[in-house]
């Protein structure tokens, strides 16, 4: 890639998106170093390649260090919390981790001398809207702490750039999901609360059941409408927003969505037909903070990034989604007869 082979940071690499993130750049020829605290990420996720720093984004002198040692001209920051109803329950913990720490990174980033950034933003900014799409221009009102934090992180960043010249990509992304097609990533999670990897864990006889939040809501079942967009596509986004800040494309705020609504209801119904399983539920009431419909305008980062996503299919995403979930499964249980032998023998 272009820049003379810089390299560029990835905080929370180690979790899910920043590790496609990772793989997809590494992939491409880019020097990656991840910086991770490990909080919810795992080692095991980061890109062989890759190097591992563990450490935190509140940790300004640390990256400005890592930014001179590694000759860093870039960052891609998805480190952060990210739980919509736990931001509800825990504001503070949601802004102290997605805001201070984002000010932190952001004032490393000025004194190295980082040239550009590309944020992990969200739909969660857009909060309640009667659109049937909403674009980069609609008004932000977020209609939770996880939404309000980012938000305000995304509007410190704009400062920065303001007065400091670092230019900013900022991607909402719409709901993550799937897993590398090559199955070489996926989500790790531990007790993960986003619905297709709960219903995958369900299909595959992880958890018992699930519950569904709300089927009262204004939308074609009842229950929410969300856009759910592949990680593998949203990788890809990361690697295009790279070159086009690199190539000195201005400041940009980008949804990356596939302006396509599904139902609550419909996935769970797409898990068990692709799964051949009931999936288990529960209809419990509406879950805080919850928006009834988020779905995407988005052809702005077609014509910014030329983006053109290639896995868009609800089938590709849950059938990614389910292949990484029984991967995990059968890596687990050879990891138990590997320590079982191994205790055996000693
Ligand atoms: N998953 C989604 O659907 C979704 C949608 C919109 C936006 N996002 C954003 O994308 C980003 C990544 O989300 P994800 O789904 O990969 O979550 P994740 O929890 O899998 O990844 C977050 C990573 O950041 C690390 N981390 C957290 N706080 C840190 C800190 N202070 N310093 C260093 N490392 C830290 C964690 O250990 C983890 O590896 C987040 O910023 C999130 O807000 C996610
Ligand atoms: O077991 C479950 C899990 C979820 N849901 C519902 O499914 C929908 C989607 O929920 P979830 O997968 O938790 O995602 P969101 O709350 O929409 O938030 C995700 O999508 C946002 C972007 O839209 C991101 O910013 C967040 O980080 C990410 O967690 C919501 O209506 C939930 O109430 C259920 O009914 N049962």
């Amino acid at each position: 890639m272009i820049n003379g082979n810089r390299a560029v940071l990835v905080t929370g690499g180690a979790g899910y998106i920043g590790s496609h993130a990772a793989l997809a750049l590494r992939d491409a020829g880019v020097r990656v170093v991840v910086l991770d605290d490990l909080s919810t990420g795992t080692e095991a996720a980061v890109p062989s390649g890759v190097t591992l720093i563990r450490g935190s984004t509140a940790d300004t002198k640390l990256i400005v260090t890592l930014v001179r040692l590694y000759d860093i001209d870039s960052v891609m920051h998805f480190a952060g919390s990210l739980v919509v109803p736990e931001s509800v329950v825990h504001p503070v913990a949601y802004w102290r981790n997605n805001v201070a720490n984002t000010m932190n990174l952001a004032e490393a980033c000025v004194l190295a001398g980082v040239e550009q950034l590309v944020f992990s933003s969200t739909a969660a900014v857009y909060g309640l809207s009667d659109a049937a799409q909403v674009d980069e221009d609609t008004v932000p009102a977020p209609i939770n702490p996880y939404g309000s934090s980012k938000l305000a992180a995304e509007r410190l960043l704009a400062d920065v750039s303001a007065a400091h010249g670092i230019r900013v990509a900022v991607l909402r992304y719409f709901n993550v999901a799937g897993a590398d097609p090559d199955g070489r990533a996926g989500q790790r999670t531990v007790g993960a609360t986003h619905l297709i990897k709960v219903a995958c864990e369900v299909a595959t006889g992880q958890r018992a059941g699930m519950s569904v939040f709300g089927c009262d809501y204004d939308t074609i079942d009842g229950t929410c409408v969300r856009d759910f967009i592949h990680v593998s596509d949203l990788a890809e986004a990361h690697v295009l927003a790279l070159r086009y800040l690199r190539a000195g494309g201005a400041s940009t705020t980008l949804n990356c969505g596939y302006g396509r609504g599904q139902s609550v209801r419909a996935v769970i119904e797409a898990v068990e037909r692709l799964s051949g399983t009931t999936v288990e539920l529960t209809t419990m009431p509406r879950r805080a903070g919850d928006p009834p419909a988020l779905v995407a305008q988005a052809d702005r980062i077609r014509s910014v990034l030329g983006w053109e996503p290639r896995h868009t299919g609800l089938d590709e995403i849950l059938g990614s989604s389910l292949a990484w979930e029984r991967r995990m499964m059968q890596e687990r249980t050879f990891e138990t007869a590997r320590s079982i032998q191994a205790t055996s023998a000693a």
